[in-house]
């Protein structure tokens, strides 16, 4: 089935009149060390842009000043190990986590993830948080028990999966495998359930394939997951919204414009 607002429009979040911040719900977005903050930085305010109540970059101590200093509406939190960030996710009010953009390929990353995953969260998955697993991918497999996106590109999905021969077919496969919604990027982005639901998205331009621009979609998903719209919706959705922004802006796309398009694309979703 081709993506359209038919499929998801009617479960896009709806603002309460007397609702706080904390009833749009708060993304946390696992950032990066020092030398690498842009990607989770991009994620971060697309997911703030799409409607989260509350985003925080969580990092290292050691990366937090370049964070705090970058960001204004988005929150920072240090994690200084696993079980800081264990405890910060404990929280009933983190209502999602978006792991992967330039978190590092490192043990620590790896040890984030599988904490995510313990403590049931609804987690996106993407980049670095993926790429961490293509030595023992079942490692992440058996620990996915709660609603997950993951959300790949070719490179990352063969690191995982082997590499892709139908898309279609090989995102359902991996979906059923993983046990979580898979959304293999490209120029038509499929997007695929365990429960073998499949969606492909068509109307992304070529301006997209550009530096951040996937991390721009997994904060548009992740955002939306944290306002409560189940993962394969929420993958949907974000897809159309991230590929619609890129059409309505036109030639000289850079990933930042994503966000910035997102209140235009929502106007005419919702009039
Ligand atoms: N502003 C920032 O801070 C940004 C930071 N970023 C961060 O950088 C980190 C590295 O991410 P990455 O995706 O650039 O590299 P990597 O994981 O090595 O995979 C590349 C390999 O996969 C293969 N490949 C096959 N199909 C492919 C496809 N469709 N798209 C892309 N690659 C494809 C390809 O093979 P090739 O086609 O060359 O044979 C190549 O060998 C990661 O943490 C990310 O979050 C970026 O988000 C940018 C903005
Ligand atoms: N030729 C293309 N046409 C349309 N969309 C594309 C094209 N190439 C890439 N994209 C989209 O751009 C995004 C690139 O994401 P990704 O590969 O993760 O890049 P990055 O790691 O730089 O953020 C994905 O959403 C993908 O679907």
């Amino acid at each position: 089935m081709d993506n359209s607002p038919d499929l998801w429009l009617s479960k896009l979040p709806v603002l309460k009149t007397d609702g706080s911040k904390y009833d749009r719900g708060h993304c946390i977005v696992l950032g990066g060390p020092v030398a690498s903050t842009g990607a989770a930085r991009l994620a971060a305010r697309a997911a703030l842009r799409i409607g989260a109540g509350l985003v925080s970059v969580a990092c290292d101590p050691s990366s937090l000043m370049v964070y705090a200093t970058a960001l204004e509406a988005v929150m920072t939190k240090p994690v200084k190990d696993e079980a800081a960030f264990a405890a910060l996710i404990s929280d009933p009010r983190i209502t999602s986590l978006v792991m992967g953009p330039a978190a590092g390929i490192n043990d620590r990353t790896k040890a984030f993830v599988l904490a995510a995953l313990r403590a049931g969260k609804p987690c996106l998955l993407d980049a670095d948080a993926l790429t961490v697993f293509k030595d023992d991918p079942s490692q992440l497999f058996d620990a996915i028990r709660s609603p997950v996106l993951l959300t790949p590109h070719e490179g990352e999905f063969a690191r995982l999966f082997g590499q892709v021969t139908d898309r279609a077919s090989d995102a359902l496969r991996a979906a059923k495998t993983s046990g979580a919604v898979v959304l293999l990027k490209g120029r038509d982005t499929v997007i695929a359930a365990p429960d073998s639901r499949l969606v492909i998205n068509r109307n992304a331009p070529p301006t997209l394939a550009t530096a951040g621009s996937g991390d721009m979609l997994a904060g548009f998903a992740g955002g939306l997951m944290a306002q409560g719209m189940e993962a394969f919706d929420a993958a949907c959705a974000a897809a159309w919204i991230h590929a619609e922004a890129a059409r309505l802006f036109g030639p000289g796309l850079i990933s930042e414009d994503l966000s910035e398009m997102v209140p235009q694309v929502l106007r005419q979703l919702t009039h």
